[in-house]
């Protein structure tokens, strides 16, 4: 399979793209214009520098508003041609991009076109070259490939073809399976672009809102299937025109790019049969069932003060590692590791982010299975020397550089707190149950520009799919929020990405410096019998407003008892459209606004609690490092020369 992009898809000067491009896996690039336009150097240099990164340039474009023009602009239209043809040959590319016609001077009629492409066909055939006819969106008489197609099968020359662009064909609401009537060796190039769905109008939507193959809304897996119905060979080139994009970074961008495309071809070669691809064999998405275990690190003075924080919520301290400064406090089936290592990737991910969360332990059908998946799509894989006694467990870099471990059933991984640990010694006669049994989420915080990278690397890697993006207001800004779950619920990741640093999430990142989990959030089977044991214990929840439990009992007609038990708790309620129940109780803010939430569902409640989210986040913000609360995150931090 030939892979390339578009150099506008990337951030940069086109250095630093073809750079990126290059490392991220591509075969080739498509130069934009503006690209080259801007370069200082000939083309016969851009051609050597393209060259240099080991790429090809599958295409040039555009070559804008051709076909159908009236005398005299016709004749002055094939003259640019021959000019573009020249820089084409100096460049060493042999395809040319034409996008259908947008000026009010050009005259209808595919017949009329078909002229103008079979002349062009010959001329560029003179030199050796091709031409590839696509219709934009928007164009003044050719809108939709269909048209285009017809153009290119009546202009009949060798050297003419129709190039397939998914956005165009797509955003016009063009059914895909039209393109399965389009011989394959007529295809002269495909474009591959996904996008949100907002109701807007074409040309603003292409030209800043597309985004990879995955990360949007548009059903590109069925456009590529029928494209490779038609046996068409050739190359699959990303064309992504995206505002955030191109202020991002060129090598993020660019892997997610390469990530997308290994995603989705995987993805039709499972689903079109009798498809030729070469593309390398690769486990198909892995499923996974729940996060197995979250790692803190910590120095011991602060490993202490988790381990009062995690005593008062019902934890047990049941075990500790076999050669290793490590300890496991558990309840139901949750496992919270807390690192206190003085060297490794726990210790280092102390030095920069302090008491933090490090490491996520997921729970996989086949760990070395998603591992093969994982690098094959890119991710960073993980290793460090193991101790005596420690099992050889796969992991990778995940959200904020932290690890992401896999652990499955199948493989001896299935002992690991058997193996690796040591129940503790000490009966703890304090300890009891809060009734606390799994880990419902973990919620991960990045910037908002890092949101389509992490959503587009658990789709790809995990059996998974991500929910609708909702904005949730934080008084110093808007966090936008959406989920990543597995179809039974087992499996739920909140992303949050945070605009500006004046949000609690936003402060989160900055204080932590790039920390990425900011709540976990357990289940419980009766919250109410929870918070009364917590209480009890001393537990002091996040304090909910008067005005919310009014609000609350006249949006959903609560019986006032009922209010006033969520009220004696500090419990926040949502009900969806089908009566399922949420019942969230919070934790106050650690450190720099590291929390924990404990949850119940009810009826099949499938959300979380969106709409109570801006109570929640006025809370925490009243409530921000209060006095005599153990200090989470890096103002403990004591890293050398970090005072
Ligand atoms: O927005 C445009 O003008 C434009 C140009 C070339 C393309 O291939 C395309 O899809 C869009
Ligand atoms: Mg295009």
């Amino acid at each position: 399979m030939k892979t390339a992009i578009a150099t506008v898809s990337i951030s940069g000067d086109l250095k630093e793209k073809l750079a990126a491009i290059a490392a991220a896996g591509f075969s080739g690039v498509e130069i934009f214009e503006n690209d080259f336009l801007a370069f200082d150097g000939g083309p016969r240099e851009v051609g050597q520098m393209v060259r240099d990164h080991g790429l090809e340039i599958s295409l040039y474009q555009p070559f804008r508003d051709f076909e159908g023009m009236p005398e005299p602009q016709r004749g002055r239209t094939f003259d640019r041609v021959e000019r573009k043809f020249d820089v084409m040959q100096e460049l060493g590319t042999e395809l040319m991009l034409v996008c259908s016609n947008v000026s009010p001077i050009s005259l209808g009629g595919i017949d009329r076109a078909a002229t103008d492409f079979r002349e062009l066909g010959e001329r560029a055939a003179k030199r050796g070259l091709k031409v590839g006819y696509e219709a934009l969106a928007w164009g003044r008489h050719v809108s939709d490939h269909r048209d285009a197609w017809e153009v290119v099968r009546r202009a009949d020359h060798a050297a003419v073809g129709v190039i397939l662009d998914s956005f165009h064909t797509l955003a016009r609401g063009i059914d895909p399976d039209t393109i399965r009537s389009i011989p394959g060796d007529r295809i002269a190039f495909i474009q591959l672009a996904d996008a949100p769905k907002i109701d807007m109008d074409l040309l603003y939507w292409s030209r800043h809102f597309r985004n990879m193959p995955g990360e949007g809304d548009l059903d590109v897996p069925s456009f590529m299937r029928a494209v490779m119905a038609t046996g068409y060979k050739g190359v699959i080139s990303l064309e992504i025109f995206n505002d955030q994009f191109r202020g991002g970074s060129p090598k993020s961008i660019a892997v997610d790019g390469y990530r997308s495309l290994v995603n989705l071809m995987d993805g039709v070669r499972r689903s079109e049969p009798g498809i030729d691809l070469t593309l390398p064999a690769m486990p198909d998405r892995i499923a996974a069932s729940g996060i197995e275990f979250v790692e803190f690190t910590a120095n011991e003075e602060e490993a202490e003060e988790l381990g009062t924080l995690f005593a008062g919520m019902g934890f047990r301290k049941a075990g500790r590692h076999v050669s290793k400064d490590v300890t496991l406090w558990r309840q139901g089936d949750i496992n919270l590791v807390v690192n206190m290592e003085r060297e490794g990737f726990a210790h280092a991910a102390y030095l920069v982010h302090g008491t933090s969360v490090c490491d996520i332990g997921l729970k996989v059908e086949d760990a070395t299975a998603t591992l093969e998946r994982a690098r094959a799509l890119k991710a960073q894989p993980f290793e460090q020397p193991i101790g005596p006694g420690e099992l050889k467990i796969p992991a990778i870099r995940g959200v904020g550089a932290g690890l992401i471990h896999f652990l499955d059933e199948r493989s001896e991984l299935g002992n690991v707190w058997s193996i690796e640990f040591r129940p503790a010694e000490e009966r703890d006669e304090t300890a009891f149950e809060a009734g606390l049994t799994r880990i419902d989420h973990i919620a991960q915080t990045m910037n908002y520009e890092e949101m389509l990278t992490w959503t587009l690397f658990y789709t790809s890697i995990f059996a998974t799919r991500r929910t609708p993006m909702v904005d949730i207001v934080d008084p110093g800004g808007l966090v936008r929020s959406q989920a990543i779950e597995n179809a039974d619920g087992s499996l739920r990741v909140t992303l949050n990405g945070a605009e500006n640093r004046k949000t609690l999430a936003g402060h989160f990142i900055a204080e932590s410096f790039g920390s990425s989990v900011q709540h976990l959030a357990f289940s419980t089977g009766d919250i109410f019998k929870t918070a009364e044991r917590l209480r009890a214990r001393g537990f002091k929840p996040l304090e909910i407003s008067q005005n919310y439990y009014d609000d609350l009992e006249a949006r959903f007609g609560l019986e006032p008892d009922f209010t006033d038990r969520l009220k004696a708790e500090n419990i926040l309620y949502d009900r969806d459209g089908e009566g399922g129940e949420y019942f969230q109780l919070y934790s106050p803010n650690y450190g720099e606004g590291f929390f924990f939430e404990i949850v119940e569902r009810r009826g099949g409640y499938d959300g979380y609690g969106a709409s109570n989210a801006q109570f929640r986040i006025a809370a925490q913000k009243r409530s921000l490092r209060p006095a005599g609360l153990p200090k989470l995150g890096p103002t403990s931090a004591k890293a050398p020369g970090n005072p």
